[in-house]
Order: C-alpha cells, then sequence, then structure tokens
C-alpha cells in the first residue's frame, strides 16, 4: 500500500477501529503505551515506521534522515521511556518535517512545545521536560534497525498510526487485510450509532435481553459470542 492510499484510508479510521480489526484478525494489538499522547490535538498520523535508538545525542535522528528514512515515513524514537530527558525539539522536528515525513513518535519527551506547536508536525510523546540529554551512552547495535517503545519491537516492516487515542502498530504486510476488516467495522458502528441517533438504542440492536436470556440459560455463553453470532460491532 503507498503511502497517499495509506493516509486517505486513515483518514477516515481511528486507532481503534484499527486494534478492534487486530483483535477480529487474530493479530498482536501493538499499542504504544497509553502514557505516549499527541502534543497537539488532533493530530493524526500514518506512515512506514523510521525507527530510531537514542542515547544521548540528536545525530542518531540526522543519520536517519540522512540514510534511511523515506518522505511520508515516521520517526519512531526509543528513548527508553525515560522520564529525566527531552530528546526531540523543534530542530529536530523542523529537519524531519522537511524531509517530507510525516510525524514523530517518541517513547520519551519532548521539549520546545512553543516552537513545535508553530511547526505543526504531528508529535506523540509522554510529555515534555525542559532539560535535553546529559549524557552520551554508546550507540546501540540496532540504533537505526528498530525501536522499543513500551512493549513491542517495531522496525521497517512496521507501520503506525497515532490519532487522539494514541499509537498502534501493524505489520506493513498485513495492512491492505487489517484497514479493509477496520473500514467494515467503522461502518457496521457508524449504522449503530446512527439508529441510536434515531432511537433505537444499542439493547435493542444487539438483541441484549434475548443474549441475556440465553446466558441465564447456559452461563458460559459470553457477550462477544453472541455479538459474533448477530455480526455486531462495538468490541472488536
Ligand atoms: O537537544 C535536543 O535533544 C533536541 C532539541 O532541543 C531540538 O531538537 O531542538
Ligand atoms: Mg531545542
Amino acid at each position: 500500500m503507498d503511502q497517499q492510499e495509506l493516509t486517505e484510508r486513515f483518514a477516515t479510521l481511528t486507532t481503534a477501529h484499527l486494534a478492534d480489526a487486530c483483535i477480529r484478525a487474530a493479530a498482536p494489538v501493538r499499542c504504544a503505551p497509553a502514557a505516549v499522547r499527541p502534543f497537539l490535538a488532533g493530530g493524526k498520523v500514518a506512515g512506514r515506521v523510521a525507527p530510531a535508538r537514542h542515547v544521548g545525542s540528536v545525530d542518531l535522528f540526522l543519520e536517519v534522515l540522512e540514510r534511511h528514512a523515506e518522505p511520508g515515513d515516521v520517526l519512531v524514537v526509543d528513548n527508553g521511556g525515560r522520564l529525566d530527558e527531552a530528546c526531540v525539539g523543534d530542530l529536530v522536528a523542523l529537519e524531519v518535517a522537511r524531509a517530507g515525513l510525516g510525524g514523530v513518535v517518541i517513547w520519551g519527551l519532548h521539549r520546545d512545545s512553543a516552537d513545535l506547536r508553530a511547526i505543526g508536525l504531528p508529535v506523540f510523546s509522554l510529555g515534555a521536560l525542559p532539560t535535553g540529554p546529559q549524557r552520551l551512552d554508546p550507540r546501540h547495535a540496532e540504533a537505526v534497525a528498530s525501536a522499543v517503545v513500551g512493549d513491542w519491537r517495531v522496525d521497517r516492516s512496521d507501520l503506525v498510526f497515532g490519532d487522539e487515542d494514541g499509537v498502534l502498530f501493524l505489520p506493513a504486510d498485513r495492512a491492505e487485510e487489517l484497514l479493509a476488516l477496520a473500514e467494515s467495522i467503522r461502518d457496521t458502528e457508524r449504522r449503530q450509532a446512527e439508529r441510536i441517533h434515531g432511537g433505537t438504542s444499542l439493547r435493542a440492536q444487539l438483541g441484549f435481553a434475548a443474549y441475556l436470556a440465553e446466558r441465564d440459560r447456559n452461563p458460559a455463553h459470553t457477550f462477544r459470542d453472541h455479538l459474533r453470532g448477530i455480526g455486531g460491532a462495538i468490541e472488536e
């Protein structure tokens, strides 16, 4: 899937739809930790992962831009979830934006918030801190090959999606399948929401009374079993 198609299709989706698609497809749901938040309200990004394992210097980001990243990619910065130093600021963000990348996801902190707001590049991070790094650790063996974000190791075979709900990773080779599933979940949920607005409760739509009656007969019957039986969407 090319970058233009990815951006266009994600414009009408959310990371929640994509997460539900992963569950439906029995693929791992690889969310960044919930504390990784969009710095700018409404910011949205989708692109191939351009990973960088930060160890105290911005040179690694410049190296990724110089040698590895392509327009549309998203710089994914692994700073080990550190809360004692910011590792991306306005200069890195401006350089990233000028290289045509779509945004920055940081498992760590940013700084230079006022300037970042003016740049407008979607940045997702654990928050802000005035100080940059005061250390320089040895380069990681996978410095520009992979990044760890929370529980997940991601590399250039992955796509990253960010919106107001947070950040999620998908394998690029399953993008078509998972986006198509997410679109069908979105459409089902939209129809359900329209019907609630129109006066038909979600319980009525989902046959909730029948589900409760079945569960009274068979305590092992779960709501999820019931939803699968009727093709409803809400949890996955
Ligand atoms: O010094 C840093 O770590 C990053 C920084 O402030 C910038 O990119 O402007
Ligand atoms: Mg700075």
